[in-house]
């Protein structure tokens, strides 16, 4: 079981590309981006290829596995058509999440319990070809133990519900609803991320919860870098985890 203060930061650089499509511009480039953010300390870089293509493209994901010095997380849904470009990049990581068309952003996890055959299967192919396969699902038990029956490594909490907490009573819930989400992924055996909806003001929190491996952040490192630029955002985000890591 990891139960070390040690944790990594993956940088997501989606909304970097958000931007560049809402004009159908070459500039801003996720790609300078992720070079940015490894040179400020990220751990990692995650991308997520939507099906509706709204923002990262195949060409992102092409140059990205030429030029990055640490790893890629690819995020993707079960689909033939990704499970296929998968296994042209042979990403080191791999974290599957649900989709669905008209959605703002990721509304919520995986259902595995729901379809363990279908997620076994994807887990064995993408599995065979090196690439460590997580599972974006909710800090809920059910979901947990099915992560682990269908043989993923990794689960990545859902943190969306804590991001949008409003009072402290529901954040506290949703706190310790990861908090417990992670303790029960660790003695399952699996490798506990975690992300979605964290900010500099609520990060703290969930990066001194003991055991998580990585945390993934996106939307609001993006949107700090307009005014700080990329490179400090990441190490401003970097430092603020590493010091709740250690309290
Ligand atoms: C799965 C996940 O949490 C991230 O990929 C996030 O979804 C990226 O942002 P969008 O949901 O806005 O595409
Ligand atoms: N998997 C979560 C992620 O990559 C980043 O989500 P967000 O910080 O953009 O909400």
């Amino acid at each position: 079981m990891t139960t070390s203060n040690r944790i990594l930061l993956g940088v997501n650089i989606d909304h970097v590309a958000t931007l560049r499509q809402a004009r159908g511009t070459r500039y801003p480039d996720p790609v300078k981006a992720a070079l940015d953010a490894e040179e400020a300390g990220a751990d990692g870089i995650t991308v997520h290829l939507r099906e509706d293509r709204r923002h990262i493209q195949e060409r992102d994901v092409l140059l990205l596995k030429d030029v990055l010095q640490t790893r890629m997380n690819f995020e993707m849904g079960v689909t033939e058509e990704m499970m296929a470009f998968a296994e042209r990049i042979r990403p080191a990581h791999i974290c599957l999440v649900p989709e669905t068309r008209q959605e703002l952003t990721t509304e919520g996890g995986l259902d595995v319990a729901g379809q363990e055959e279908r997620i076994r299967a994807a887990v064995e192919r993408l599995s065979k070809m090196g690439s460590e396969v997580s599972l974006f699902i909710d800090a809920d038990e059910r979901q947990i133990a099915a992560s682990k029956r269908v043989g993923a490594p990794a689960i990545e909490l859902h943190t969306g519900r804590y991001a949008d907490a409003e009072t402290p009573t529901q954040v506290a819930e949703e706190l310790k609803r990861v908090a417990d989400g992670v303790a029960f992924g660790l003695a399952q055996g699996l490798i506990v991320n975690a992300g979605h909806g964290l900010h500099y003001h609520n990060v703290e929190a969930v990066a001194a919860i003991k055991g998580i491996n990585e945390l993934n952040i996106g939307h609001a490192l993006v949107a700090h870098a307009l005014f700080v630029g990329f490179k400090s955002a990441v190490s401003e985000m970097k430092a603020l985890i590493l010091a709740a890591a250690k309290s």
